[in-house]
């Protein structure tokens, strides 16, 4: 069976290495094929985020219509008269020259008429985003989900599951974010800084190039403090998964970490690589605190710089005191946009690399197809079994494991099992028996040679078809979070309660279903009600009942049940195997005397065949030994 990966920790895939380039980005883009299908809704969107724009850039407008009412020229003059005279009116009848166009009370109530517009628009265009990115993810990881299960099991060597569940939940929510919040946000900075500069340069061209001056000092240190920022950011995120890998890898071994007391290790461990994280956390926050406090030095010595040049154009008569008064809103919105786009680009970067990782996966080929299970599937003879009872056929098979191919596991392997007839595979621990299996299943492809089923080559079938017609009752029995009703109809989603029923009947497992006070509504699996391991068979039997496939394979458990737990479980097997092509994996000889072939492997071949009677009686054979051997274990232990 596919063996867990032993490296603890070892190694977290480098990601995120590449910066943005034109390619990746262009590739990154095609994810957004994902919210095609909502372009209207998203249309809708753009539409409301536009108009809040509009009125959120609408107000410095306003407030300096306020301003301008509230200190108008007549105020002033009619103010500043009683204390010195006329020359402070004439001074601030050059300041104030336009004279407003609202009185104070209509401004208020044009801004209060303004800011409903604004929230509503902003309502609507949070509720519509939403929409487009929520559904549009689902999709995704639906997508993601369905391709990573229809890959075939070599991917699964290569890829870590801590790897696969970050892609389909950390990377997709990066999507997430860049659609909801991020393109929203990158439309407002970009919208708000042309629009900003072009409605100021009406107010005073010269104070807008005094200001612009200020620029390239932020874009050119926001571009060298980003890149180091960004590059201990990544070590953060990489140190951070790695912690994670710990966490993941002992929570699913804890059994494993309690038996080798290795609590403290584990430990150590973790908190070595969280020391880690904390450390480049404050190397980036270095970083991060000097840019900011950079920024806020240049952005608010620019506003400081903006009042001073401005207050002198409003003395020298050449800018009217509201205008500046707008100028300088507008201002702080420009900075506020210049300051977001470095934000942006980083969330654009971590986008890319998502986006990037996520097609990579949708790209690789799947060997089955998702079927929509909505249509009930007619259970059809499938060419697999067009006649009941398949024979099976390995001519000269030769294997390697991808991920270890300079490993030969299976050299030359020939073996032919009859219709309705038992075999049964014996070696020693890692001599291929389970391979062997595996690639009955198609899980890998051969190396050479060719596994023929009812005549014809594995490969020529449908490759779900092949599947649907062999079932494994595995060593290890994996139950899934659920009923114990659930956990058997997986063998055929479709089968009623009645046969489920009597599946569990046949199974020998009926009893001690009915002996829990919930039955078939038991609750197994990680949080549930744990079941013994010849409850767990049972269970696996009954599956394999139900799903009534034409070839049976039996991974036998290699730890002994008590007898009388030994005697249902051969039972229920008995009754499994009635005219079904089997293939034994055996492991106690005891069970296997009465299978019509017995095949010995040995460096990757066989190396004796026959029936029990015919291979015990080998002068110095392997399958003698064996079988003295475990004879004498027996008459040890009793
Ligand atoms: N997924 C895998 N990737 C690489 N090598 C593997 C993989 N699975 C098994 N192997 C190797 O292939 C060889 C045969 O393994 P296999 O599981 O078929 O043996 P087995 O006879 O079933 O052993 P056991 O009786 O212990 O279950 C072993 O050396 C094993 O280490």
């Amino acid at each position: 069976m596919a063996k867990r990966s032993s490296s603890f920790g070892a190694g977290v895939s480098p990601e995120d290495k590449k910066k943005v380039s034109k390619e990746g980005f262009k590739k990154a883009l095609k994810i957004f094929r994902f919210t095609l299908p909502y372009k209207g809704t998203f249309a809708i969107g753009f539409v409301f985020l536009i108009l809040s724009q509009i009125t959120t850039m609408s107000i410095p407008l306003l407030m300096g219509q306020m301003v301008g009412a509230i200190v108008s020229p007549d105020q002033m003059a009619n103010a500043s008269t009683g204390i010195s005279g006329g020359m402070v009116a004439d001074k601030l009848q050059n300041v104030f020259h336009e004279a407003p166009k609202f009185t104070l009370n209509e401004v208020t109530l044009i801004f209060v008429g303004l800011l409903i517009l604004q929230s509503v628009f902003s309502f609507f265009r949070v509720i519509t985003f939403t929409r487009v990115s929520e559904q549009s993810m689902r999709d995704l990881r639906n997508a993601l989900y369905s391709k990573i299960i229809t890959l075939p099991v070599p991917f699964f060597e290569k890829n870590r599951v801590g790897e696969l569940m970050s892609r389909i939940t950390t990377d997709v929510s990066q999507l997430q974010d860049i659609l909801s919040i991020t393109s929203a946000e990158l439309f407002r900075q970009i919208f708000t800084l042309i629009g900003g500069i072009i409605l100021i340069s009406f107010l005073s061209s010269k104070l807008t190039l005094f200001m612009l001056l200020t620029f390239p000092l932020l874009v050119v240190s926001a571009i060298i403090f980003g890149k180091f920022i960004r590059k201990n950011a990544k070590k953060v995120q990489d140190e951070l998964a790695a912690t994670n890998i710990i966490v993941e890898e002992t929570l699913q071994s804890i059994n494993v970490v309690k038996a080798f007391t290795n609590e403290s290790l584990e430990a150590h461990r973790y908190g070595l690589s969280v020391q880690k994280v904390v450390d480049y956390a404050l190397k980036a926050a270095t970083f991060r605190g000097g840019f900011i406090s950079f920024i806020i030095f240049v952005l608010f010595g620019g506003v400081v710089g903006v009042v001073w040049y401005g207050g002198n154009l409003v003395l020298q008569g050449e800018l009217v005191f509201k205008d500046l008064f707008t100028f300088i809103i507008y201002t702080g919105f420009i900075g506020g946009s210049v300051g977001g786009l470095g934000d942006m680009y980083a969330q654009i970067q971590k986008t890319v690399g998502a986006s990037e990782r996520i097609l990579e996966i949708l790209g690789e080929e799947s060997e089955v197809k998702i079927t929509d299970i909505t249509v009930p599937i007619k259970v059809t003879k499938t060419e697999a079994s067009s006649t009941a009872t398949p024979k099976i056929q390995y001519r000269n098979v030769a294997f390697q494991y991808p991920s270890r191919p300079d490993m030969p596991v299976l050299k030359d392997i020939s073996l032919s099992v009859k219709s309705g007839e038992k075999i049964a595979l014996v070696g020693h621990s890692g001599a291929g028996k389970s391979t062997i299996v595996q690639l009955l299943m198609r899980y890998y492809h051969l190396a050479k040679g060719e596994i023929l089923v009812d005549g014809k080559n594995i490969n020529t079938f449908d490759i779900t078809d092949l599947r649907k017609n062999i079932a494994i009752v595995p060593q290890e029995v994996m139950l899934f979070g659920g009923t114990i009703y659930e956990n058997i109809a997986y063998g055929n989603p479709e089968a009623d309660e009645t046969l489920v029923i009597e599946a569990a009947r046949k199974a020998n497992a009926l009893e001690f279903i009915n002996s829990f006070p919930e039955g078939f509504k038991t609750i197994v699996g990680e949080r549930g009600v744990k079941l013994s391991g010849g409850q767990r068979q049972r269970i696996a039997i009954a599956r394999a009942i139900l799903k009534d496939p034409a070839i049976l394979v039996l991974d036998e458990a290699t730890s002994a049940l008590d007898s009388e737990s030994e005697r249902l479980v051969q039972d229920a097997l008995d009754r499994l195997m009635q005219d079904r092509t089997t293939i034994i994996i055996a492991h106690r000889l005891a069970t296997i005397r009465n299978v019509d072939t017995i095949y010995v492997l040995k460096d990757g071949g066989v190396a004796e065949k026959g029936t029990h009677d015919e291979l015990v009686l080998i002068d110095e054979g392997i399958y003698a030994n064996l079988v003295k051997l475990q004879f004498d274990n027996a008459m040890m232990i009793e």
